[in-house]
């Protein structure tokens, strides 16, 4: 079995570099590309054993599975070099939200998913969103799940619900990070704290919740209840923030509904567009 991967920037090399950590893959079982060299190539010399290769056909010539973890705006250009080379025997899993399984399906002969990671599968946790195409058939659909449970939780999604659950799963950490970081920035400025300690506490908090809602048996209201004591000074922040952030989720998934369909109307336009 071997792994292909088109595109090697952030998304690309965590993935690599959480399969070969968990043991899913050995280095000797990957092969990768990118546009720019340099971001693979110091894959190939990190892990021996890694093939690093200048051609994107090359990947796919070579692969059994193929990841391909480029922006959307490149997958029309990619797809087009690479149609020729990919079979029916072959998977190709792309990680990127508005292009279509319909837009992969309609240009390669290959077994589809769309599978959106995290950037907490980078420590072998949080989930990885499934969405299969139609040629994927059961054992396809196991077999690929199966893999990524080396890394995450697969979770099967619908493809209109795929937005949402990605703006929890895989832009979320991103929103959580920068609460804490704006928390980490008041404990500095109010009371004089150092940082490192501030990060320190928070990042022990942040763990400790996450194993709570996860493992821990708790829910996010019950966990409030259990922290608010009556008369205490948890309700007391709880009621800045309930005040301060109404709303602000909804103009958060607002946000980020728009430029989702800003994006889906240029892949539809890019796969849509005679050549
Ligand atoms: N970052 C995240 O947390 C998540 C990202 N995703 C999705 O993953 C995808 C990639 O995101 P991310 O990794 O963050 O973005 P990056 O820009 O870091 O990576 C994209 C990579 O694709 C390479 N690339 C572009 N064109 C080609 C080409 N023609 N041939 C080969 N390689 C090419 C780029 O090369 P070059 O170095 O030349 O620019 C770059 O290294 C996006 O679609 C995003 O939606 C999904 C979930 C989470
Ligand atoms: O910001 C982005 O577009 C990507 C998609 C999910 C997380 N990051």
């Amino acid at each position: 079995m071997k792994a292909g991967f088109i595109g090697t920037g952030s998304m690309g090399s965590i993935l690599i570099e959480a399969f070969i950590h968990s043991g899913a893959f050995n280095p000797e079982q990957i092969v990768a590309s990118n546009r720019t060299m340099s971001k693979v190539s110091w894959l190939a010399e990190t892990y021996s054993g890694l093939q690093a290769v200048h051609s994107n056909r090359e990947v796919v010539q070579q692969s059994d599975v193929i990841f391909l973890c480029i922006k959307p705006g490149e997958y029309k250009k990619v797809i087009d070099e690479i149609k020729e080379d990919v079979l029916p025997s072959q998977y190709v899993v792309s990680i990127t939200s508005p292009v279509l399984i319909k837009h992969l399906e309609g240009l390669l002969p290959a077994k589809i998913s769309k599978v959106i990671p995290s950037i907490t599968n980078y420590v072998l946790s949080g989930a990885t969103l499934c969405i299969h195409g139609n040629r994927m058939q059961p054992e396809d659909k196991e077999w690929i799940e199966n893999l990524l449970a080396h890394v995450s939780s697969p979770i099967r999604v619908s493809e209109s619900y795929t937005r949402i659950s990605s703006d929890i799963s895989s832009c979320g950490p991103a929103f959580l990070a920068n609460f804490i970081q704006s928390f980490i920035d008041a404990a500095v400025e109010v009371t004089g704290i150092s940082r490192e300690e501030a990060t320190m506490l928070a990042s022990e908090m942040t763990l400790g919740t996450g194993k709570l809602l996860t493992t821990g048996g708790f829910d996010p209201i019950t966990l409030q209840k259990r922290v608010r004591v009556p008369g205490g000074v948890t309700a007391e922040g709880l009621r800045i923030m309930e005040r301060d952030l109404s709303g602000m989720f909804e103009r958060l998934i607002r946000a980020t509904h728009g430029k989702f369909e800003e994006d889906l109307e240029k892949a539809e336009l890019l796969f849509t567009l005679k050549q």
